[in-house]
């Protein structure tokens, strides 16, 4: 299970932007987390995700609590999450090619020898042809290079999907074909899934509990402290 509990965290000392705010993801269960523009998601995911070190709670994995962030967090904590961000531009690497850029999880955990049989799965499975990864980042759409990155977040097999407004920046076919791809893995794997948007409609279809995150932020209440009502 991932588990926030009574999470704070921000950017500046004694100005938080995420206050006392708790949330549970059971294995195999998808979550949104819905909030306007602003409220302190991307935040939120952050932390869920290992990227960002909270001021104060605590983010338990499998009942084991995370005392390290970033990378200095124990490689079996990081590749346990599969992140996938807004924008694909800015969390590729624009010298790498796609293949390499699908691929770079496994070069960086010494994974070299699945690298040709998991980049084929993966390009399969979120709609590349072997020409677009070939390319760089810059000879291809945000479509493209959005499938790239959910294949990079996929390489890993990771047990806990976090995709902070994954489709925001898509078309709604291309949105719609990378929210499948989640599910399939979602399904055949039994990985948790965090997704946050701000596109009711959409978390509502996609997620079988979508937590409502208002401003300001309401008390905590004894289950998830995350706002006024969950679907
Ligand atoms: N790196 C940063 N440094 C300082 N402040 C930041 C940083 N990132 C975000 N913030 C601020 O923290 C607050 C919450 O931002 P966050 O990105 O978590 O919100 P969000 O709900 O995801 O918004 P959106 O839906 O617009 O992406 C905002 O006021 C934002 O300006």
């Amino acid at each position: 299970m991932l588990e926030l509990r009574a999470i704070t965290a921000g950017y500046a000392q004694h100005a938080p932007v995420v206050r006392d705010f708790s949330l549970t993801v059971e294995p195999g269960e998808a979550v949104g987390l819905l909030g306007p523009s602003g409220c302190g998601k991307s935040t939120l995911a952050r932390v869920a995700a290992l990227l960002h070190r909270p001021d104060s709670g605590t983010l338990l994995l499998d009942g084991e609590p995370v005392r390290r962030w970033r990378h200095r967090a124990p490689r079996e904590q990081r590749t346990a999450f599969g992140v996938v961000l807004q924008q694909p531009r800015l969390a590729a690497d624009p010298r790498l090619r796609l293949a390499h850029l699908i691929a770079e999880p496994l070069h960086a955990t010494g994974r070299r020898s699945e690298v040709p049989d998991r980049v084929a799965e993966l390009a399969t499975s979120v709609g590349l042809t072997p020409d677009l990864l070939t390319r760089r980042p810059h000879e291809v759409s945000d479509g493209q290079l959005q499938r790239a990155c959910l294949a990079r977040a996929l390489v890993l097999r990771p047990r806990w999907l976090i995709c902070d407004e994954m489709t925001a920046m898509l078309d709604a076919s291309t949105g719609a074909a990378l929210v499948a791809v989640v599910e399939a893995y979602r399904s055949t794997t039994g990985a948790g899934l965090l997704a946050v948007g701000h596109d009711r409609t959409l978390l509502n279809r996609w997620c079988r509990r979508t937590v409502h995150w208002e401003t300001p932020q309401p008390p905590r209440a004894p289950e998830d402290s995350q706002g006024p009502s969950v679907r």
